[in-house]
């Protein structure tokens, strides 16, 4: 329980979340379509992310979840009459970061300079503002002191980290992420929920998870995919701010609905 409680508190990382100045944005896709050879994976499927909410996506493996990530990100080609609309009406390109299932990490860069990855790719010269920030990132996902080594010498849940300070680096106001927290152990994983959480207010964020309580703690729009062709359930709205304490009455409840509508 003493656990449970520290995790529900305060961030046990020492530097403070980083404020970043981006505008909400409101995203929606509607009538989504996409097949692959011949199999229709979703046909007029709608989903809307909020301006400056968590949208959470859920559902059994295979659905399509990762693929409609995908596609907002701009790497899986829908078809027509697929819609992928802005409340500003501009294009989403540029304006998202992606953390994929696989952590991504460029061998032959430190840690440090996968988290500025961003920056160099876009050619920009790293100010020492930045590489602070990278450093305070990684403190904040428990890697301080690691700042200098190679991927190849962390573990999975630590590269996928890394990969979780990169795009909390990108100052970009859709976030888009894929099973974020999934090779972390369980008090590891709870408190990065938090960190990912209070780094991310202000920023739309939609992220793909297995796991319903995880969903529920820092998700504000909860959504269940389900069905071939896939369609995505009206969403579930969790009372209060993320983090959630895990031991809310009020979420052990909507834990059950939630299993409720993965089940079918
Ligand atoms: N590039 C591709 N070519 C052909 N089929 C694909 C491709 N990408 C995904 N699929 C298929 O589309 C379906 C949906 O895959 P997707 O990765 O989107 O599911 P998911 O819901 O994210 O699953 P998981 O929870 O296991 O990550 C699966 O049947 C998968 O095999």
């Amino acid at each position: 329980m003493d656990q449970i409680d520290r995790v529900a508190g305060a961030s046990p990382f020492r530097s403070p979340a980083v404020p970043l100045p981006v505008a909400p944005l409101a995203v929606r896709v509607s009538s989504a379509r996409l097949t692959y050879g011949g199999d229709v994976l979703f046909s007029d499927l709608t989903l809307t992310l909020e301006a400056g909410r968590t949208t959470c996506l859920l559902g059994p493996s295979g659905v399509g979840k990762t693929t409609l990530l995908r596609i907002l990100a701009g790497l899986a080609e829908p078809e027509a009459p697929t819609r992928v609309e802005t409340d500003d009406g501009l294009p989403l390109a540029g304006r998202i970061a992606y953390m994929a299932q696989q952590d991504l990490l460029l061998p032959w860069l430190s840690v440090l300079d996968n988290v500025l990855l961003g920056d160099r790719l876009r050619r920009k010269r790293v100010t020492p503002e930045q590489a602070a920030r990278a450093a305070a990132l990684l403190d904040r996902v428990g890697l301080a002191g690691r700042e200098g080594d190679r991927p190849a010498t962390l573990s999975g849940g630590q590269r996928q980290r890394v990969a979780l300070a990169r795009t909390l680096m990108e100052d970009k106001p859709l976030v888009l992420m894929d099973e974020p927290f999934s090779a972390l152990d369980a008090l590891t994983r709870l408190r990065l929920q938090e960190t990912a959480a209070e780094t991310l207010v202000g920023r739309t964020v939609l992220m793909v998870t297995h796991d319903p309580l995880e969903a529920l703690r820092i998700g504000d729009r909860l959504h269940v995919m389900t069905g071939r062709p896939a369609s995505v359930g009206p969403a579930l709205t969790p009372p209060g701010i993320a983090p959630r304490r895990v031991d809310d009455p009020a979420l052990l409840a909507l834990q059950a609905e939630l299993l409720r509508r993965l089940a079918g």
